[in-house]
């Protein structure tokens, strides 16, 4: 699966990613959002799978989505039958984010990419779309931080893994309301918060690689990108737990819903009956092989964003693999056409 399917998932992000950053800067996150799925369906539609949609993105807000149960694979052209049979393709889940972080592509911020997790059938947790209290942080810290221990806690924990004092920290939380504890217990312990306004899939990799000056994300994000995280995670050997949130009056946002019991009845309508179960990384992406694949729409710590020149685009993406165990980066010129130039820098 992996070496048939890696250098394809490259091409299924890179695609979603120039697409979407054509939109970038021009303040329309639906359209920046829109091209990068058809991209993205487009793309998956010819590679040789029965692809499925486990993990689609958008529902909350009605932004477009390649929708949960969508099939993707050539199985789905109209003239399939003529080409392949259905039987003799793996049959692979996927979670897909077209662009994540709409606004950073639409305001011209960075951070945005393209991004997407494989594995085979039940290999990742079909999260609803809800919350999720997040906390990710490096190999160093796996399984020493737990999302049930105190901000202050982990701090100390992490600085003990990392050989850091807590003042050379540095924690990704997302600028929201409902971080005003958390943020104001972070700066107490005494390490530094970056704040984020969208992003949390980027951040959370982040935590995986020394060198981005990201010690740990924590707080809370949506449900679907944490799994994609968590997939990163699980195939870079990094620290991932996250744990549902269903309750309107903890995000204080209504938009999962009227009320925590409303909600429960959700949850146990989809199968979960503990709402409250702490799932670490390899729960939710248990599969026996992990694929992360990301593609940067704009500049991040990880990744380079899309530069365009005359007949052509460049992009920087990064595979991440829990069988070979790789953290493949890779650049890619794309040429359109014939260009007079191949851009290299
Ligand atoms: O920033 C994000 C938005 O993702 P997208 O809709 O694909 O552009 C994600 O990284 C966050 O995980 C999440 O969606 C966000 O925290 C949702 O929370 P909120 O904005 O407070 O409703
Ligand atoms: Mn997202
Ligand atoms: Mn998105």
């Amino acid at each position: 699966m992996e070496n048939t399917l890696g250098l394809e998932i490259i091409e299924v992000v890179e695609q979603a990613a120039i697409a979407s950053a054509r939109w970038m800067g021009k303040g329309d996150k639906n359209m920046a959002d829109h091209v990068a799925v058809e991209a993205m369906r487009e793309r998956m539609n010819k590679i040789y799978m029965r692809g499925r949609i486990v993990i689609g993105e958008g529902e909350r807000d009605d932004a477009p989505m390649l929708y949960i149960g969508e099939e993707v694979g050539v199985c789905t052209q109209p003239d399939a039958k003529t080409f392949c049979n259905p039987d003799e393709l793996v049959e692979i889940d996927i979670a897909v984010d077209p662009c994540e972080g709409t606004n950073l592509c639409a305001y011209g911020q960075p951070g945005s990419m393209a991004v997407l997790a494989i594995s085979e059938k039940g290999g990742l947790f079909a999260a609803p779309d809800f919350y999720m209290k997040k906390i990710a942080a490096p190999p160093a810290a796996k399984g020493r931080v737990d999302i049930n221990k105190s901000a202050t806690e982990n701090l100390k924990i992490l600085s003990e893994c990392l050989d850091r004092s807590i003042e050379e920290l540095v924690i990704v939380v997302m600028k929201r309301e409902r971080h005003n504890g958390l943020i104001a217990e972070i700066r107490e312990a005494g390490a530094r918060v970056q704040l984020i306004s969208d992003g949390d899939v980027g951040a959370a990799i982040s935590c995986g690689f020394a060198g981005t000056n990201i010690h740990a994300l924590m707080g809370i994000g949506a449900a679907p990108e944490g799994v994609i995280s968590a997939a990163a995670m699980r195939a870079m050997g990094g620290h991932f737990q996250g744990q549902l949130i269903y309750d309107p009056e903890v995000v204080k946002t209504g938009l999962i819903g009227e009320s925590r019991e409303a909600n429960i009845d959700r949850l146990k309508s989809m199968g979960i009956n503990d709402p409250d179960k702490v799932y670490d990384a390899s729960e939710l992406a248990s599969g026996d092989t992990v694929l992360f694949a990301g593609c940067g729409i704009t500049p991040g710590n990880l990744m380079q964003g899309v530069r365009f020149f005359k007949g052509g685009a460049r992009t920087q993406s990064l595979v991440i693999s829990n069988k070979s165990q790789t953290a493949r980066f890779v650049d890619t010129v794309h040429m359109s056409g014939q260009p007079k130039v191949v851009q290299l820098h």
